[in-house]
């Protein structure tokens, strides 16, 4: 599916701005941003829900853009799965399935599909947990074998552990049907291990597109960088590829013009050693979570304050003194960006 420059306005409120965004054939992408950004206008305008007020939406190169929610190919899964409570689960499975396939057969093997035993079929919505609930969905979405299935916050009313597990099942159901699939979300660790492709979207506008690690690794500007994961940002002096911080002299990961920049690192970049084998700094406050150990440092000699993450260390303790040096590169931006 392509979406070609789509702009929506409710109103004189426009809230999508010539937004431009490919999904390929059999693989997952994820739509992440801010509350409000415009993630949902976005989705319903690929299911055919809204028109847009301009742009395209493309499926295997037929213009679909004012063609109803119901005549595309599409499955829609939304967060609290919008099952019918009065129905069992098989009938909510075989509802939209062409009247032959909504006995026993297809519904066992839908429900096999998301890996449920086929005598829930007789069960009632509520005689289920949160993640099995959003699991029918799935296979009720599945029934028809949409070119695609639109994924509007599916995990969000589960707890974490929940969350992951019902993630995982559903990523390797979309995995073996090579089912397309658009995820909206605005948890960014969700997005990064679930998809293909993550799409940052922020005021209606896109930011950045591409694999996972590229956005975590390189991201567009400095607001992408903070809004996947946690970013140290410090100043800095580039000449010849390297780059003079408070933490010592890094090496970059961008072609960056000499002179005055920002740079971003990742708190698991920054590895405490002893103090004498690092650049030194005094720890202001830290949080022992067993599986890794967060800490904010201020560096020695100067006012900049950063936050660090070890894992499988000792506390440590509010008041050391302790050595950080920088693994990896840094990624450079221009001063005025932010
Ligand atoms: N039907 C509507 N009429 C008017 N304004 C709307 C309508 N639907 C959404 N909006 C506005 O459009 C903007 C984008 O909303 P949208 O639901 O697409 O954002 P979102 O990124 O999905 O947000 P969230 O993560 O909170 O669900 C918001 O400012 C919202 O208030």
């Amino acid at each position: 599916m392509q979406l070609t420059g789509i702009s929506h306005r409710y109103g004189a409120h426009q809230v999508l701005h010539n937004v431009t965004l490919e999904c390929p054939a059999g693989t997952a992408t994820a739509i992440v941003g801010p509350s409000g950004s415009g993630k949902t206008t976005l989705l319903r305008t690929a299911a055919g829900f809204l028109t847009p007020s301009q742009g395209q939406v493309m499926l295997d190169g037929t213009d679909i853009t004012s063609r109803p929610a119901h005549r595309r190919s599409i499955g829609l899964v939304s967060q609290d799965g919008a099952l019918f409570p009065h129905l069992s689960v098989g009938r909510n499975i075989g509802f939209g399935l062409p009247r032959g396939q909504r006995g026993g057969s297809r519904i066992g093997e839908l429900l096999d599909l998301v890996s449920l035993p086929a005598d829930y079929a007789d069960r009632r919505p509520d005689q289920l947990s949160g993640g099995q609930r959003q699991r029918v969905a799935l296979a009720r979405a599945l029934g028809r074998r949409p070119q695609i299935i639109l994924l509007d916050e599916p995990f969000s009313a589960l707890d974490a552990g929940l969350r992951e597990r019902t993630r995982k099942a559903v990523q390797k159901v979309l995995r073996s049907t090579g089912t397309t699939a658009l995820l909206v979300t605005h948890d960014q660790d969700e997005a990064l291990s679930f998809a293909d492709s993550v799409a940052v979207i922020q005021e209606g506008t896109l930011r950045q597109a591409g694999a996972p690690e590229n956005i975590y690794n390189l991201p567009a500007d400095l607001a992408t960088a903070r809004f996947l994961g946690e970013a140290v940002v410090l100043e800095g002096q580039v000449s010849a590829g390297w780059a003079e911080c408070a933490l010592g002299r890094v090496p970059l990961r961008n072609e960056s013009p000499t002179g005055f920049v920002h740079l971003l690192l990742r708190p698991e970049q920054i590895e405490v050693t002893e103090p004498e084998q690092g650049i030194l700094g005094l720890v202001l406050d830290a949080d022992y979570f067993g599986h890794d150990t967060t800490a904010v440092v201020r560096l020695h000699g100067s006012q900049e304050e950063i936050r660090v993450r070890q894992l499988n260390t000792q506390p440590l303790e509010p008041g050391e003194t302790i050595g950080l040096r920088v693994t990896g590169a840094a990624v450079a931006y221009p001063p005025g960006g932010h």
